[in-house]
């Protein structure tokens, strides 16, 4: 099929190229003009794993274009995935969709034959209907289709969830447009393994909210008790591992930490909690109203644990911050803890420096006033405290990390707020180590 991706950022872009890996001719939409000539080149504008890969394989067969021209995408697909951004608005009260109506409003008198508009962006329940009448308003043609295929993608897994998806979910009212759907993901239908779900759009736009809003919810609860195991000396990772066994619980978004970041889910819940409590639905409201709550406490948790740590007040303390990224697996900086965090400390101890496998250029653009080092020798240089903030595997399955970082570090401290390193391999290279909801770990060497 010839298809379009209008926005081509985090979701849209490895989008794209699934969808060419699929076997579909593609273009790629893009207002950033920067952003145009790196897709166009072949490179991705931040870390994806095996994202490059397949620019590489389908950019230079022509498979795969990027531009800036909407006419040029109008013109030529018949399906047009639209995954621009939904920002939180500035006061907090639900999404700013203007990127999501521009997009929409802009595609819709180009379109001159009957074509489906799919929206994949993440929206509130209700958006789909408002977005349905300018499309009845101005598209250029009758037989303008509009569906909501919500997207589950997780960013550092973009690509293999782009292609191995466990469900697509579509919310519509034509069945014109479900057989153009079913057409475009028929590579991964006759699979057999993702769950092809059709409902109407309303229940596609709660769907995708509440899977975030559940997924938010898991992760605040195992920080609520976190605090619980804080207060009463008992371990919240075994905790996690014992109730996880329950399949009805599950391991998964069990880590606990800093509390859940990221470009999507921090503004995910804010916007659903807004619309829930704005519709009337008051018990979901008080509830999501609690898992932010719990969200936003476990940074003061964190820092206060970085002075515990240290012994007082960090004043006078040299700071090492591996990890800066959302989590491990992307360059993607948006809503960071690790970064958060890093602010915090920089602000009250003498020295932090930052150092991040991936992401080190994106947080020093959104934070040039903080310390980096482009390499963790540096970073760890005489650091009285080393914070892992970011569970990259080059600093929890690295077992060579404690000795090496050893000999550079003046306190073989380490303060884990992600819950991620096996504790005893450091304290076996001589290091306490300090982790959220958790005793102190002692050398034993
Ligand atoms: N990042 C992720 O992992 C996932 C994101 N989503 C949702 O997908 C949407 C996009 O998110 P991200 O990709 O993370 O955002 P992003 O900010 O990385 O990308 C959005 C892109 O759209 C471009 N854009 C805006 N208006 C445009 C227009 N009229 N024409 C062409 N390009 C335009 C922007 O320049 C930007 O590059 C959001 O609603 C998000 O909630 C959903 C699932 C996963
Ligand atoms: O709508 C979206 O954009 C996407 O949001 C999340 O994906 P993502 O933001 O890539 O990241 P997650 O892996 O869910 O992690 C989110 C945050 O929670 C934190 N987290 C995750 C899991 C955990 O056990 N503990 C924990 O603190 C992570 O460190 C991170 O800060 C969802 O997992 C995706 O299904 C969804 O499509």
């Amino acid at each position: 099929m010839r298809v379009s991706v209008i926005g081509c950022g985090h979701l849209g872009a490895p989008h794209a190229a699934a969808l060419a890996e699929l076997g579909h001719d593609v273009i790629g939409v893009e207002l950033n003009p920067e952003t145009v000539k790196k897709l166009q080149s072949g490179r991705s504008h931040f870390y994806e794993k095996g994202l490059d890969e397949l620019l590489d394989r389908h950019v230079p067969a022509g498979r795969l274009r990027f531009t800036s021209s909407l006419s040029e995408a109008a013109e030529f697909a018949d399906l047009h995935f639209v995954a621009v951004g939904t920002p939180l608005r500035a006061d907090g009260r639900g999404y700013d969709v203007g990127q999501v109506v521009g997009a929409v409003r802009a595609l819709a008198p180009l379109l001159r034959r009957p074509a489906t508009i799919v929206g994949k962006s993440t929206v509130t329940v209700g958006t789909v209907a408002r977005l349905q009448e300018i499309i009845t308003e101005h598209a250029g043609s009758d037989g303008v289709d509009l569906v909501w295929n919500p997207e589950f993608l997780r960013e550092g897994h973009a690509v293999e969830d782009s292609l191995y998806p466990d469900r697509i979910v579509v919310g519509l009212t034509s069945s014109a447009a479900e057989e153009n759907v079913r057409e475009v993901y028929a590579p991964i239908l006759a699979r057999g393994d993702a769950e092809l779900i059709v409902t109407d759009p309303a229940t596609a736009e709660v769907l995708k909210s509440a899977a975030n809003a559940f997924l938010s919810t898991k992760i605040s609860y195992i920080n609520a008790m976190a605090e619980v195991c804080e207060i009463t000396g008992a371990d919240v990772a075994t905790v996690a591992h014992g109730i996880g066994i329950d399949p009805r619980i599950g391991h998964g978004g069990m880590r606990p930490g800093i509390g859940y970041g990221g470009g999507c889910l921090p503004k995910d819940v804010a916007a659903f909690t807004h619309r829930v409590g704005e519709i009337g639905a008051t018990g979901a409201a008080d509830l999501l109203k609690a898992v932010e709550k719990v969200n936003h406490a476990r940074m003061d948790a964190a820092h206060d644990l970085v002075e515990r740590a240290y012994g007082g007040p960090l004043d006078t303390a040299t700071i090492a911050v591996l990890g800066a990224s959302f989590k491990a697996g992307t360059s993607d900086v948006r809503n960071s803890p690790a970064l958060r965090l890093a602010g915090l400390l920089h602000s009250s101890a003498a020295r932090t420096v930052i150092h991040d496998p991936e992401s080190v250029a994106a947080a020093r653009h959104l934070h040039p006033e903080y310390s980096y080092a482009e390499d963790i020798r540096t970073a760890l240089d005489g650091a009285d405290i080393v914070v892992l903030a970011t569970e990259w595997p080059e600093f929890t399955k690295d077992t060579a990390l404690p000795t090496t970082a050893a000999r550079v570090v003046r306190r073989r401290v380490l303060v884990d707020v992600r819950t991620a390193v096996n504790t005893s391999v450091w304290t076996a290279a001589g290091w306490t180590v300090h982790q959220l909801g958790r005793p102190v770990q002692h050398p034993t060497a």
